[in-house]
């Protein structure tokens, strides 16, 4: 078997926030190889969003390693910057620039590595508005590209969010509950955007979800956090009812009874 090199290798990770007396991240081990599309679950609170925030040196662990994309994470600018041009983020409310258009919004993403005076004026080349405009095409909105943010839907703008990230030619897409804001057919419908990306163009795509149903129909690995550490790595297919008892069931009952509510519908 060919040796897939990893995306995101965590090794023992700690992680605390300033003020907090107790780890959120307990000793993290994971590794995601290139390409995977990985599905994060876990009760509410439990870290996801700060393991997501980790892997692009948004929080800093305090123990233990975590290499992205062969990089060490460490706390000096240099290479912060190289990690966060390979990884890109997606996220709940979109976080787009309301008075900017569709377009604009995806040119954002291009910013980093444009010379500053360009970036700080807003002087864009045609090369880079083609390159904007086809990859709202690629997420299906090559129409609305003269749109203000403000003006589309929540499901185009996570689709505007997805093509900002996508123009930052990420190795990675960190996706931070990007369907929680939306009804179940526009929510399938990204998650379906998401895996055909991952599929086309072999980018690594890891999501924190609350949707069991919908993290069993997409992702080609499941994984859930539990009390700070990874309790749950399940291929395709595999998770089981006993797998979901455990992460939403375990220290007592938070969420009800296990049965109906967990087994279809979304927890958090
Ligand atoms: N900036 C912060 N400062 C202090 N504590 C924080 C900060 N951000 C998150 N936390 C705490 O860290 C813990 C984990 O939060 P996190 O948002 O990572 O969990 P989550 O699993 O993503 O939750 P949810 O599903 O509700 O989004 C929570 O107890 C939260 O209160």
């Amino acid at each position: 078997m060919i040796k897939q090199e990893s995306a995101i290798s965590f090794k023992n990770v700690y992680q605390t926030y300033k003020g907090t007396n107790e780890a959120i991240l307990k000793g993290v081990d994971l590794t995601i190889p290139k390409s995977d599309f990985c599905i994060i679950l876990g009760k509410s609170g439990m870290g996801k969003s700060t393991l997501l925030r980790c892997i692009n040196g948004l929080v800093l662990p305090y123990a233990g390693t975590l290499s992205v994309c062969g990089i060490l994470l460490k706390k000096d600018n240099a290479t912060m910057r190289k990690i966060r041009r390979k990884t890109a983020m997606i996220f709940q409310e979109y976080n787009l620039v309301n008075r900017l258009t569709a377009l604009e919004n995806v040119i954002c993403g291009m910013l980093p590595e444009m010379p500053f005076h360009r970036a700080m004026l807003g002087i864009f080349t045609d090369e880079e508005k083609a390159r904007a405009l086809s990859l709202l095409k690629e997420v299906g909105l090559e129409e609305f590209g003269n749109q203000r943010a403000d003006k589309l839907s929540g499901g185009q703008k996570q689709r505007v969010g997805i093509a900002r990230a996508l123009a930052q030619n990420p190795q990675i897409i960190l996706a931070d509950e990007p369907i929680a804001s939306l009804d179940p057919v526009t929510a399938g419908g990204i998650l379906e955007l998401l895996k055909k990306i991952n599929q086309k163009e072999g980018i690594t795509v890891l999501i924190s979800l609350h949707q069991i149903d919908l993290a069993k129909a997409y992702g080609d690995r499941i994984i859930a956090l539990l009390d700070g550490k990874i309790e749950i790595d399940r291929k395709h297919g595999q998770l089981t009812k006993g797998d979901i008892d455990r992460i939403y069931n375990s220290q007592g009952d938070h969420y009800g009874n296990l049965s109906q509510n967990t087994m279809n519908g979304t927890v958090g």
